[in-house]
């Protein structure tokens, strides 16, 4: 029995309380804040240590060693050999400069999610100087008390000294079945995580209320020892970044090919095996998108970031585009769509209906209080109970109740009801139909009991629709003497005597309805899913304007009467629908059938029961600030401020990344077609037109003058539109057959068509013929020198022109503002700058083969960014035509009402 002991070098928690008390030299009543914190320096912080986690040189080694890089590196060798020094160096520089480059946005992207990690503190209630107070988890020390209740995630392996808990054990066994925990079990022999008596690390608490003393923290407790958690947090590529390399793939394969297929080419054409090697490797270099990938990771990352300064904390970078896909919301409806924060407005005594500040409530008032476990802090709806008790000069101070208190049978949300004993009375509050079947009597407001005729029930069921119908909260409170202590619940909760209902106004968030209409033109439906009765949870929708194309309340029994095609249809049919009475197991099956039928789910919920849920939706949301740890460790994203319209904003930056990552797709493409062009002609030519661009230009364009503009794009603001386009469908890809004709067929094609006639342009100008040799020591080398650097200026001056066209997929520039990019114009001038200087700079002449340009061909230059950018004006502004009257809009249609 000391395997324990011998292996972790502690203390075995399976001892007597008594006995451990001495071993970890602590008491019932917990540590000193003092000898805490010495012991945090002995035993160190109570955390898992990650799996050695990357470091930097590993990271930049591996920079080295990634396909793409090792494709450049064998460039760089061919080049070498081939005769080219200066291209090889070139090379050598690409593979660096991109390593750094990638390097830097991959630490960048990864501090994003790490600094997350430090939203989402766990904490735990430890008993220090004896009293109870709210420590972060990794402050826990063997020696500490704790305190744990329904919702908790434990956070140290302990041992029971009161109480009773159920824990799901999953995390450590695998098994979903709930295990009981009680301070009073026996020892006996077996496995330890079976004890009995135990609570472990990882582990959270589902129902129940306990004090635990810690004995084993970090990677000593269970779990650190199986060292399951640092599985946790993995994040492996998102379909993004899955989709990107695989593209990126595919156009390194193409590159790759083409550039064999020209060396053959180049050389018949008279170019010599030289030149044409390096070209052959100046085509491939330019054309394989190294920076792509880590460019799309850093996008991600920046959304995550500014999710997070939204309200919304998102664990995985691939939450952000999957967000932007969402078709559907289930939203809970107390403390996401309403404040939760409550406030009584009506009563409801037998045979009366009063004002809250009415005296006849006292009694109902009193008890409602009594039966409540909130203090300073807790559950608004107990909040608002004790309040309102305090209004009408029957104030019950926590500290007198909890003095009082005999037995406490917790709010059960299955149940829908909780119970004390306090004194001599038991009181019971709840749902309506939770409690009505308990009672046997009413207390009319005279004092005297009276039966539960058919008329006081009347009375009951019209109070309880109409404060419903006007979305009010409603509670039933009973009360029942009791002379010996209840054996248990049920002997608690039975001859109860209705005292009466109390109304509550929960009031509808204000920017609700916004977020609400905005979610409907984005094509997305929002259902609610709530605990609450059904007329008022549908009146609260209503309110939010949830219902559009009709709204069905569905109540949690009605639901599992439901068959699984019932539910599909059900889901299939227009309008929304509010569930009411909902259970967790019911949750579970609306998640599970709306992803069936390929829905992208957004789901939020609270509790501990609706970690399931949570886990099986797209995007589970939980709340940061109401929510329960299990639920926010299940959860994909949590909301800082519980709040709905955070999701809605989620979803808009969710579909503002992915577009912006295709903005800068189309523009990396876009200038393929101008560098290809010019070799084809030379080419094609047989060697009777000169080629038009060196490869060290190439390499200055896409290396040089495009990255900043790039960069720029992937931080455009939302397009206008955004968020009333349907959803994007999830197996969509971010490179699709429109991006590419648009890229390549529109701005590739005018580029290329306006670069090669500036080529011509200016060889002509200078009596140049086809066949007339334009070699070193000709007389009509700088004239061709000249050419080329037009070829060269026109390709930046063409891409200026597509980056102003990729700001928008479909609205037209007009209506962003021609100057609304501050970065663009940054990146742009950046770009000029460059260009300038490759083209009048004496040194970098001689290195980029470049000649100064005159005035003339600047003017020729001028109209250039202009005509690329008003030809894909043009192809969007048909796209936008079409849409509105052709294909796109009975499909819009269609889309939308399939959904
Ligand atoms: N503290 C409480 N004590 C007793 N009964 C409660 C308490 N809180 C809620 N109830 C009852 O249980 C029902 C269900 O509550 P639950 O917390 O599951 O859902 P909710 O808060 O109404 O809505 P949502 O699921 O949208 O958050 C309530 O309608 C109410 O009648």
């Amino acid at each position: 029995m000391t395997d324990t002991l011998a292996e972790n070098g502690t203390v075995d928690g399976r001892r007597p309380p008594a006995q451990l008390f001495r071993d970890l030299r602590t008491s019932a009543d917990g540590l000193g804040a003092r000898e805490a914190a010495r012991r945090l320096t002995v035993y160190g912080p109570n955390e898992l240590t990650r799996r050695a986690a990357r470091t930097w040189p590993a990271q930049l080694r591996a920079q080295f060693t990634q396909p793409l890089a090792v494709l450049l590196m064998v460039a760089a060798v061919l080049a070498w050999l081939g005769g080219a020094p200066e291209l090889a160096w070139a090379v050598v520089a690409v593979i660096l400069l991109n390593a750094g480059f990638a390097f830097a946005q991959e630490r960048q992207a990864e501090r994003a999610v790490e600094a997350l990690a430090a939203y989402l503190p766990a904490a735990a209630r430890a008993l220090r100087d004896g009293v109870v107070v709210e420590v972060p988890a990794r402050d826990l020390v063997p020696g500490d008390v704790i305190e744990l209740a329904e919702g908790d995630r434990v956070c140290a392996d302990g041992r029971l000294l009161d109480g009773e808990l159920t824990l799901d054990l999953s995390a450590l066994n695998g098994e979903s079945v709930p295990a009981a925990r009680t301070a009073d079990a026996d020892f006996a022999p077996g496995p330890l995580l079976e004890a009995r008596e135990l609570v472990f690390s990882g582990t959270a608490c589902l129902t129940g209320l306990a004090r635990a003393v810690v004995t084993h923290t970090g990677m000593h407790s269970e779990i650190g020892r199986i060292a399951a958690l640092s599985q946790r947090g993995h994040t492996g590529p998102s379909p993004l970044e899955r989709q990107v390399r695989r593209a990126t793939w595919i156009i390194a394969a193409v590159a790759v090919a083409a550039g064999a297929a020209f060396l053959p080419i180049g050389v018949v054409s008279g170019l010599g095996w030289a030149a044409a090697i390096s070209f052959t490797i100046g085509l491939i270099v330019a054309n394989v998108p190294e920076g792509l990938l880590p460019t799309i990771t850093l996008a991600l990352a920046g959304g995550v970031r500014e999710l997070a300064r939204d309200g919304a904390l998102v664990k995985r970078l691939s939450a952000v585009e999957t967000l932007g896909s969402t078709t559907v919301i289930c939203t809970d409806k107390t403390g996401t769509l309403t404040e939760n924060r409550m406030r009584v407005a009506r009563l409801w005594l037998p045979g009366a209906e009063v004002d809250p500040a009415d005296p006849r409530a006292g009694p109902l008032a009193y008890a409602a209080a009594l039966c409540t476990t909130a203090a300073d802090a807790g559950d608004p709806t107990e909040l608002a109970l004790l309040r309102h008790a305090a209004d009408l000069r029957v104030p019950v101070r926590p500290a007198d109740r909890d003095r009082g208190r005999r037995a406490l049978y917790a709010f059960d949300a299955r149940l829908m009801r909780m119970s004390t004993v306090d004194g001599d009375e038991v009181h019971t509050k709840g749902a309506l139909e939770s409690v009505l079947p308990l009672c046997t009597r009413v207390r009319l407001p005279g004092g005297e009991a009276a039966g539960l005729s058919p008329e006081v029930r009347a009375g009951l069921a019209a109070a309880t629709d109409r404060y419903a119908a006007s979305g009010l909260r409603v509670l039933a409170v009973a009360s029942r003497p009791a002379a010996g202590l209840p054996a248990d619940r049920a002997s608690a909760e039975r001859d109860l005597t209705l005292l009466g209902l109390v109304a509550m106004v929960d009031p509808l968030r204000p920017e609700v309805a916004a977020a609400v209409t905005a979610a409907h033109e984005a094509g997305i439906r929002v259902h609610v899913i709530t605990g609450d009765y059904g007329p008022t949870a549908a009146e609260i929708a209503r309110q939010a304007g949830i219902g559009r194309g009709g709204m069905r309340i569905v109540t949690g029994s009605e639901l599992d009467r439901m068959t699984e095609a019932d539910l599909d249809s059900l889901l299939a049919r227009p309008g929304e629908v509010v569930f009411a009475r909902s259970s967790p197991e019911g949750k579970l099956r609306i998640c599970e059938a709306l992803r069936a039928t390929g829905q992208i789910v957004a789901m939020t919920g609270d509790g501990v029961n609706d970690a399931p849920a949570l886990r099986h939706a797209d995007i589970g949301v939980a709340m940061g600030r109401s929510g329960t740890d299990v639920a926010r460790e299940a959860a994909t994203m949590v909301l800082t401020d519980d709040n709905f319209a955070t999701i809605v904003r989620a979803v808009d930056a969710g579909r503002r990344v992915f577009d912006n990552v295709r903005k800068f797709v189309l523009y990396i493409f876009a200038h393929a077609v101008p560098e290809v062009v010019p070799f084809l002609i030379f080419a094609l030519s047989g060697g009777a037109v000169p080629l038009p661009l060196t490869v060290l230009q190439i390499l200055a364009i896409d290396l040089g003058t495009e990255t900043l503009p790039a960069l720029a794009l992937g931080r455009e603001r939302a397009e206008p539109g955004l968020m009333s386009r349907p959803p994007r469908s999830p197996s969509s890809g971010v490179i699709d057959r429109r991006l590419l004709l648009r890229a390549w067929g529109v701005l590739g094609v005018v580029s290329a068509v306006l670069v090669v006639a500036g080529y011509f342009w200016s060889l002509w100008r200078a009596g140049w013929q086809p066949g007339v040799p334009v070699g070193t020591g000709s007389a009509l080398h700088e004239a061709y020198r000249q050419a080329t650097t037009m070829t060269f200026a026109g390709i930046v001056a063409c891409q200026i022109g597509t980056a102003f066209a990729a700001r928008t997929e479909h609205a037209s520039l007009r209506s962003i503002g021609l100057l609304s990019n501050r970065l663009l114009l940054a990146g742009i001038a950046f770009e000029v700058a460059f260009a300038a200087a490759v083209i009048y700079l004496p040194p970098l002449q001689a290195v980029f083969g470049t000649a100064a340009l005159e005035p003339v061909h600047l003017l020729v230059l001028l109209p250039f960014p202009v005509v690329v950018w008003a030809a894909d004006e043009l192809f969007r502004w048909r796209g936008r035509a079409s849409r509105s009257v052709g294909t796109f809009g009975p499909a819009r249609a269609a889309a939308a009402a399939k959904r």
